[in-house]
């Protein structure tokens, strides 16, 4: 059936069985699902609101592209709720890219805020820092030429491009210049929840919603106590005709869950929930936001659900291409989601369940997975093997997907996606076993080497990491010392977590075998055995760029490499402009190349000082101090 044809989701039914406690809500809401045991309407409120309001939302367009094409300019606020990995770089790119747009993001954790609002991010992205100096601390106005550089000396960037033009850098007369005006601060972080949500126009839900470790489902069906408490905190105070909209990934049919909420609450006022999965990975959040394969969008299939939807489209439409932004029905996106994680699992198990007749037959996994991907059919992503898949997504995805599946009745389908579960974890056993058996079968009195902590390279994530596992059952056979080392993970922090996880007695200062090292060399001297745990490029034999298969051709080499100068408009993007910055930057190593930033935050680890002092200047627009060179 055509997605956009399905009829709506069942009305529901507040009976007494579909009152459920919060803390144990199942994954899939089951017919009707009234989450709230205390339901207040706010019904004189909501009257006077729906009158101010006029029911604003357009009800007579019919088709989505009529929609799209008369929403151009409606969005002005928009607010997150959760600044963890996915809210914070979200929020940054919609603002980044959408500089008449204020973009909020809330958390209700103020020690993650006050990072977010200082030097110190809470999380760690390539590139997450650059699109924080421009959105939210606001830029100079700046100017540069529009030729590309030739000279790739210092000296060279003064007197830049000279080579280019004809009548040489004396005539700088002739060569076009681009003058980029002055940006003011338009991305916030703040912990004022309900103030937030109340002024935006589109407020975007992107908390957390791990697996159930209580209650009916435990261990399989999604926790949506945090998803829960924002629906009712957005029913009770977002503004009549505000777009709802899903980031975090839920389970299929949560928008009815939200829908049911927001009509409890505010029974007069018509609110849509749109479903927009966020299908960035970490470490690499940047570039998957800036260059998305796709931004799904789901709504109801009516008048009021495409206009919501052609809303969410305007923002993206600022930088990703139309050709590029699905928009489907809102079970289907919020499916497709569990299903995009499920299908990139289960090709890792595939390939290590390989890997294992590899070790047996001497043939090579790595040539297997280097000819098998050259069909396009296959594909050559997501093909390489190693210790098992980590990471807060797959596993807790997949979890999902098999619990809906059984919810449904259909346990041959749930089986089928849990064998993807079971092969990781026989992998990651498979190789600490192996470990032990290369050292003779024992690691009793000798040290250990761990490299990589983090889930995987370029983040300093730990959840379900596949390392801690191992640590985990190395201790079991009582190795002397376990020295860990990961380049992206603080010592300290590593070390509280350990504590946490695995008792004080464990770590070396209370006489336990673990260490944790800022030094790579210091972790491993006199290990009797170095494990690689995470592909990071310090730990390769050959660094990867200078590997022939991998080494990167003159077309694929990163785009902040190649001068993308000549700009075709006067008025260059915000992804231009930033690609030119990536250039320069990496070329020069200048860390301001167009002498475009603003003072940056106060220093503010651990939250001491605040940020408001940082903002001198903001609103200044005369040019950067330092003479145009580019
Ligand atoms: N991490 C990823 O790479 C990734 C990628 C795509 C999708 N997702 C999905 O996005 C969602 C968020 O994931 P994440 O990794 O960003 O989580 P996270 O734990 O990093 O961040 C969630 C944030 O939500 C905040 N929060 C929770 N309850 C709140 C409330 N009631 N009010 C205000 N703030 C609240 C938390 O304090 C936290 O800062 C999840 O559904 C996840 O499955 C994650
Ligand atoms: O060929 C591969 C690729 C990945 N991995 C491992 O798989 C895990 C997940 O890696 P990756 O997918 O790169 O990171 P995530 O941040 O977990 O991103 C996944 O999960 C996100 C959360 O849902 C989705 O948004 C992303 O699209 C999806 O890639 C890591 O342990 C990797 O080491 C492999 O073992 N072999």
């Amino acid at each position: 059936m055509d997605p956009l044809q399905m009829p709506p989701p069942a009305s529901t039914v507040d009976t007494e069985e579909s009152l459920v406690d919060i803390s144990t809500a199942p994954t899939t809401p089951d017919g009707s699902l009234t989450f709230s045991p205390v339901l207040q309407a706010l019904k004189l409120r909501d009257a006077l609101e729906d009158e101010a309001s006029g029911k604003s939302i357009q009800r007579n367009t019919s088709s989505l592209d009529a929609t799209l094409s008369s929403s151009r300019t409606e969005v002005r606020n928009v607010c997150c709720v959760g600044a963890g990995y996915v809210g914070g770089p979200t929020a940054a790119m919609m603002a980044l890219q959408n500089p008449h747009i204020r973009v909020t993001v809330v958390d209700r954790d103020p020690a993650r805020i006050k990072q977010w609002n200082s030097k110190h991010l809470p999380i760690h992205e390539p590139g997450l820092e650059e699109i924080l100096r421009i959105a939210r601390d606001g830029t100079k106005a700046f100017k540069f030429f529009n030729e590309p550089i030739r000279s790739e000396s210092f000296d060279g960037m003064s007197s830049a491009s000279s080579t280019t033009s004809e009548c040489e850098s004396q005539c700088g007369e002739h060569r076009e210049e681009i003058i980029v005006s002055a940006r003011k601060p338009n991305l916030f972080f703040s912990t004022e929840v309900s103030k937030s949500i109340s002024e935006a126009d589109i407020v975007l839900i992107a908390v957390n919603t791990p697996t159930k470790m209580r209650g009916i489902g435990s261990g399989r069906a999604t926790d949506m106590t945090a998803l829960e408490a924002v629906s009712r905190e957005v029913a009770i105070h977002a503004k009549p005709g505000a777009v709802i909209v899903e980031k975090s990934t839920v389970p299929c049919r949560t928008a009815e869950m939200i829908q049911d909420t927001l009509k409890t609450y505010r029974p007069t006022l018509s609110f849509e929930v749109l479903s927009n999965p966020e299908f960035l990975a970490e470490g690499t959040a940047v570039t998957d936001l800036l260059h998305p394969a796709r931004v799904v969008i789901g709504s109801s299939p009516t008048p009021a659900g495409y206009h919501a939807a052609s809303l969410l489209t305007s923002v993206y439409a600022s930088w990703v291409p139309r050709s590029r932004i699905v928009t489907l029905n809102t079970y289907s996106s919020e499916l497709s989601k569990l299903v995009a994680n499920a299908m990139l699992a289960q090709r890792i198990s595939s390939i290590n369940s390989i890997s294992a007749i590899c070790e047996a037959t001497g043939a090579s996994i790595d040539e297997i997975a280097l000819s098998i991907g050259l069909d396009p059919r296959i594909g050559s992503k997501f093909l390489q093997a190693g210790v098992g898949f980590g990471g807060s997504c797959f596993k807790k995805d997949i979890l999902s997907l098999t619990y809906l599946a059984e919810s449904l009745g259909l346990p041959e389908v749930a089986e089928y996606w849990n064998q993807v579960l079971t092969i990781n974890d026989w992998q990651r056993s498979r190789f600490v076993r192996r470990i032990i058996k290369c050292l003779n079968g024992t690691v009793v009195g000798k040290k250990i080497a761990i490299l990589g902590y983090a889930f995987k390279k370029n983040t300093a994530d730990t959840r379900e990491s596949p390392s801690l596992d191992a640590i985990k059952s190395l201790l079991d056979d009582a190795p002397r010392e376990i020295a860990i080392y990961d380049p992206w993970c603080d010592p300290s922090v590593v070390r509280d977590e350990l504590a946490r996880l695995l008792g004080k007695e464990i770590l070396k200062v209370n006489g336990g075998p673990i260490e944790v090292f800022a030094d790579v060399y210091r972790a491993c001297e006199s290990a009797h055995a170095a494990v690689i745990m995470t592909e990071c490029d310090e730990f390769r034999k050959t660094p990867a760029s200078k590997s022939p298969k991998l080494a990167p051709t003159k077309s694929a080499r990163k785009p902040g490499l190649i001068d993308p100068r000549p700009f075709e408009r006067l008025e260059p993007t915000e992804s231009e402009t930033l690609s030119l910055h990536k250039y320069l930057k990496a070329t020069f190593n200048v860390e301001d190349p167009l002498g475009r930033y603003e003072n940056e935050p106060v220093y503010a680890r651990r939250g001491e000082e605040e940020r408001g002092e940082a903002r001198l200047g903001a609103d200044s627009v005369s040019f950067a101090e330092t003479e145009v060179g580019f």
